[in-house]
């Protein structure tokens, strides 16, 4: 096995078998997160791009980095790479077609105990990889993600669990995202699900803590500074303008842009549409719950600590491409809100 540099921006590994050699490529970008923010979406958008293609696609994320990187055939890097490699062959040398891999639970990896991605991804790639992160509302992200509870879990009822466990009450709601969030840098236990409560596992862990974006960034971020800056994608911009969106991720990889056709973009549009459970009383409860005080509660807590970890804006000037558009989305995510009523 030999690494080669590609022309573009992967490494190209070849294997010579007998008479005959077969060469694969690393991806050259990685689409990091978020979960619900899109991604799905977008990762289609870039496959209907004549060389960009997603390792496992159109329908599986890799999960390379957090599932499948502890249980390769071998553990040494060498193992891992090759594996690695596997997923996306070429047909020849010359091939120029480039992979991505994309998979949302890399950026905030919390089926275990802390997130070990960016690391990971350091040691495979020495720190030359192109990232994009796909980002949206936290506090829309949240609905999205219980949405999707509610939709796989069939035999419970989710919007009635949630109710149950926030107390009905958005100031307590509050004070338990307070007291169940790990500081920054300190205890990173907490962040396992593992015999965690509902509340912990599924309310805070999977559905709030994921929306902590700027703690994650600035891991990916520092960790990744000489690959150049990240490219940020905003869940409204890419679903309002999804050529537009194909074609800036296009420049900023370096290649020709692609005018996506109306017949791809319809047979694209998979947005997942309103998913409710047969439980309508209590997805009736839990939407006046959030929308009389609940979003707020979510809200003044996401942008505290946005605060806290050092603002996503701020973050994302010094290390991101986001336009000035952008920026001013993802503050309009972080304004105070009132103080909450008792
Ligand atoms: N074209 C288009 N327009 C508008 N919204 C769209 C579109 N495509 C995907 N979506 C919405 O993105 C949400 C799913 O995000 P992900 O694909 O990242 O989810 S996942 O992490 O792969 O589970 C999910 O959001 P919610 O509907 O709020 O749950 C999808 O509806």
């Amino acid at each position: 096995m030999s690494n080669i540099l590609s022309p573009l921006l992967g490494a190209i590994i070849q294997e010579d078998h007998n008479n005959s050699t077969q060469f694969y490529s690393l991806p050259s970008f990685l689409i990091i997160g978020v979960q619900k923010a899109g991604t799905t979406f977008y990762r289609n958008i870039l496959n209907t791009h004549p060389i960009l293609l997603g390792l496992n696609a159109p329908n599986r994320e890799p999960h390379f980095f957090d599932l499948f990187y502890g249980s390769q055939q071998g553990n040494e890097m060498a193992d891992r790479i090759k594996t690695y490699a596997h997923m996306s062959p070429l047909e020849g040398e010359c091939d120029e077609r480039l992979f991505f891999d994309c998979t949302p639970s890399y950026f905030d990896t919390f089926r275990f105990k802390y997130n070990f991605t960016p690391e990971r991804v350091r040691a495979v790639f020495k720190g030359a990889i192109k990232v994009v992160v796909v980002l949206r509302d936290p506090v829309d992200r949240f609905h999205s993600w219980v949405k999707m509870k509610a939709k796989r879990t069939l035999t419970k009822d989710v919007y009635q669990g949630v109710i149950d466990q926030i107390g009905g009450d958005s100031g307590v709601f509050y004070e338990n995202l307070v007291k169940r969030t790990p500081v920054h840098g300190k205890e990173r236990g907490p962040l396992t699900s593992q015999g965690a409560d509902f509340i912990t596992d599924h309310v805070v862990n999977r559905g709030v803590l994921r929306g902590l974006y700027a703690r994650y960034f600035r891991e990916w971020a520092e960790l990744h500074e000489g690959a150049g800056k990240i490219h940020i994608v905003i869940h409204d911009e890419l679903t309002r303008e999804p050529a537009r969106v194909l074609n800036a991720t296009a420049e900023w990889l370096g290649i020709e842009g692609y005018e996506i056709t109306q017949e791809e973009m319809d047979t694209l549009n998979t947005r997942a549409g309103i998913v409710r459970t047969q439980h309508v009383e209590s997805f009736e409860k839990y939407s006046r719950f959030f929308e009389e005080g609940g979003n707020e509660a979510l809200r003044k807590y996401f942008s505290e600590i946005d605060d806290a970890d050092g603002g996503l804006v701020h973050l994302l000037k010094k290390y991101s491409d986001a336009s000035e558009d952008s920026l001013a989305t993802v503050r309009g995510w972080y304004e105070k809100t009132p103080q909450l009523s008792d």
